[in-house]
């Protein structure tokens, strides 16, 4: 099963492309060109600084999030895009192993790898050289427009890419804008402040930016080495050396670039709310939709009212489950009225082992149990359920983190009510923190 399809945006050039376009450019989509040839689309990545002002030996492109590489999550956010057809990586060479290991073990696609230069500009001018047409047996082909993106801004969406890809179709360049935070001013020799300038009259440039590949190069190829050492701006070489005003495309706050420690914690937050948005409950029966596993549902529903919350059936004759599996679902709950065995959710594994979903991130699953001590006596119970600490260490080399949930059952209407609000927010915790610590733990409600 394929863990990521490739989402079927538009591409550049087709009419939905040419009206995203005339919206970015101000134009009025009625003075768009409906239909415009699509351009050829590739992408290059710098990915090879050493991330100093993140102080940590590991550059931070190859920092863990969810124990995955960050620079794993920028490719699949510019491979996900159909219409880039070749994305070129800049890493140096003693990372070049590392980053072969990353393309594989991800899956990744499309990616070509250069060596990257001692500074950011020669590392993006490499890639552009290996797209150029006169690489002698280069598998890369020119494209009419190429991306320039940094390695470590991992949440670039595809309107995003779009929208700079059309305006630097017609203007020859485009890049991301977003307003400043802070002022700029500027000190003098002395320290002391020389002026300021007006934050509303100025944008921070961020990035993805596109340019239509012949104006970039030709821009590097004449740039002078002081450009290539201090240079920071792609979008300057461009009006520099080829006069070309490139068009500023106003891009989302999630765009900004990891840099210190704490925006590797930003960006985790941002990817485990993300993957938390969709639960999948998982009942063994179908029976009498007022039992306790239908309330345990409603409750979560209620709790989580942001969240979608979808039921699958286990039964062989049911496409729900592989259907919600397919969608990436990556929460599953799994309630067992009937039984105090791992029948269900064992079945539930295989299904997610064989899917692959949890090559790119850790999928929760939470089995849940009743304890009425009336039916069987606690240390019963327990005795069966301990096991869920094998089933967990297996299952977590796979990336799938495993928890049981102990919900005490008691005759009283309102302690029910009770442990299964208590059981529903343990539900939520576990979901939201993806804590691979609490693998295995038998948590009880
Ligand atoms: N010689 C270099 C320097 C930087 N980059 C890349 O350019 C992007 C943006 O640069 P920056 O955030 O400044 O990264 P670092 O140079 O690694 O960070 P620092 O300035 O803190 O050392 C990153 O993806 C980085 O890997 C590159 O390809 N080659
Ligand atoms: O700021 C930028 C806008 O062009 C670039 O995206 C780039 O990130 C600058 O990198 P560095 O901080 O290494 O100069």
């Amino acid at each position: 099963m394929e863990p990521r399809p490739a989402a079927p945006g538009p591409c550049p050039g087709d009419s939905r492309g040419a009206e995203q376009a005339a919206a970015a450019s101000s134009l009025h989509p009625a003075e768009a060109q409906p239909r415009r040839r699509a351009p050829a689309v590739a992408a290059v990545l710098p990915a090879g600084g050493s991330g100093e002002r993140m102080g940590v030996p590991t550059p931070k492109q190859f920092c863990p999030i969810l124990e995955r590489p960050l620079i794993s999550y920028t490719l699949q956010a510019l491979e996900r895009v159909c219409w880039i057809k070749d994305i070129v990586v800049a890493v140096t060479g003693e990372n070049m192993k590392a980053m072969k290991c990353i393309i594989q073990k991800y899956q990744h696609q499309r990616i070509s790898l250069v060596e990257a230069g001692v500074t950011r500009h020669r590392s993006i001018f490499n890639g552009l050289k290996a797209l150029a047409e006169d690489q002698p047996d280069s598998k890369l082909s020119k494209p009419e427009v190429v991306i320039i993106h940094d390695a470590v801004r991992p949440f670039v969406e595809e309107d995003v890419l779009l929208k700079v890809v059309t305006a630097a179709k017609e203007h020859g360049a485009a890049g991301a804008i977003r307003p400043l935070v802070s002022t700029v001013i500027s000190p003098s020799a002395d320290g002391c402040l020389d002026h300021s300038l007006e934050r509303a009259r100025h944008r921070a440039s961020e990035m993805p930016q596109a340019f239509l590949f012949d104006v970039i190069y030709e821009a590097y190829q004449q740039c002078s080495d002081y450009d290539l050492e201090f240079g920071t701006e792609c979008l300057q070489l461009a009006l520099k050396y080829g006069h070309i005003n490139a068009k500023l495309v106003e891009g989302s706050p999630d765009l900004w670039k990891v840099t210190y420690k704490r925006d590797l914690y930003a960006a985790e937050s941002i990817i485990k709310e993300r993957i938390s948005q969709h639960i999948c409950i998982v009942m063994d029966t179908k029976e009498d939709e007022n039992h306790v596993g239908h309330h345990l549902e409603e409750l979560l529903k209620n709790e989580l009212n942001h969240v979608k919350v979808t039921s699958g059936a286990l039964c062989p004759t049911s496409r729900d489950l592989e259907q919600i599996i397919l969608e990436q679902c990556y929460n599953y709950v799994c309630v067992n009225v009937m039984s105090s065995d791992f029948e269900e959710t064992r079945t539930l594994l295989n299904m997610l082992e064989e899917s692959n979903l949890s090559i790119l991130y850790p999928i929760v699953v939470i089995s849940v149990y009743f304890l009425d001590y009336k039916s069987v006596p606690f240390d019963e119970k327990m005795e069966s359920l301990i096991q869920i600490r094998e089933y967990a260490k297996e299952v977590k080399k796979r990336n799938i983190l495993l928890s049981g949930l102990l919900i005490y059952f008691p005759q009283d209407e309102q302690k029910l009510q009770a442990s299964l609000r208590q059981g529903v927010t343990i539900i939520a915790t576990l979901i939201k923190e993806r804590n691979s610590g609490l693998v295995g733990q038998l948590l009880v409600a």
